[in-house]
């Protein structure tokens, strides 16, 4: 089964819900992230998301989007991110995705990629500028026992909420507010029979992301959900405590626990 899967699995059995935390990979440097990945899960994180820069990365807000240049700025490529997943590995069976921009799937080869993913022990992908079309071709190569398919739904997703999460698995990504990531805490007024439309339409977990940046927030929306994503206020303490590994674990604590 996939780790994601089970990871879910695991937490609903004990009444839990699923921490998500979000690193750019390659900020401020590939070794950093390393030393970031084993920070946030002993600070309780269940789920990391590492994202992938990209060049015109469309849905990011401003933190995520300067991370992303630092990163390329310090010679990250896909290459020494699928080597940064092979080392962790080594030491952690933590569920890891990649949130990555469909055209770095695209320049570095699809069928490699997802190739490439499977076989380090990535074990799941989001994809915000997958389209629908091109998905059907992805899903077809992609194993799902080992890598799943995250599909993003937002609040203007209304009646497409089952056809765009039909054919995905491990959960669904439920975007909070409308714009990019990093918005302060000012979710979607109806966020709560949003939250559910999308529940009675999916047998998958599903999750919340976007503005999320305190324990407050997480408190105002887990007894919606099966887990929180956290994004941009990680990226933000990690610049603010010039990648402190103690600090981070602790930062992170503050909101697990
Ligand atoms: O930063 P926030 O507001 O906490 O939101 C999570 C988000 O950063 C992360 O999941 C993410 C980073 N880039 C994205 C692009 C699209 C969707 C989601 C993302």
């Amino acid at each position: 089964m996939n780790r994601i899967t089970k990871k879910f699995q695991e937490l609903q059995s004990k009444n839990k819900k699923a921490f998500i935390g979000y690193l750019t990979a390659g900020d401020p440097n590939i070794e950093k992230t390393e030393e970031f990945v084993y920070a946030l899960e002993k600070g309780g994180t269940d789920i990391i998301e590492l994202g992938i820069p990209f060049s015109d990365p469309l849905a990011d807000g401003p933190v995520i989007q300067d991370a992303g240049l630092r990163a390329l700025n310090a010679g990250v490529t896909v290459d020494k991110i699928m080597d940064l997943v092979k080392d962790i590995r080594k030491n952690t069976e933590i569920p890891l995705l990649f949130l990555v921009y469909y055209n770095t799937i695209l320049i570095y080869g699809k069928e490699k990629f997802i190739r490439t993913c499977e076989e380090i022990g990535v074990d799941g992908l989001i994809i915000p500028d997958l389209p629908l079309e091109e998905r059907d071709e992805l899903e077809k190569i992609m194993d799902y026992d080992k890598l799943c398919l995250i599909p993003l739904v937002a609040p203007t997703s209304k009646d497409r909420i089952r056809k765009i999460i039909d054919g995905c698995n491990g959960f669904v990504y439920c975007v909070s507010s409308l714009g990019v990531t990093g918005g302060k805490s000012n979710f979607y007024s109806d966020i709560q029979s949003y939250l559910q439309d999308v529940k009675e339409n999916s047998s998958l977990p599903i999750a919340v992301g976007f503005g999320i940046s305190c324990r407050d927030d997480i408190k105002r929306l887990e007894d919606h959900v099966d887990g929180v994503i956290v994004g941009s206020a990680i990226v933000r303490e990690i610049k603010r405590s010039k990648g402190d590994v103690i600090v981070l674990k602790e930062y992170i604590e503050s909101l697990t626990k």
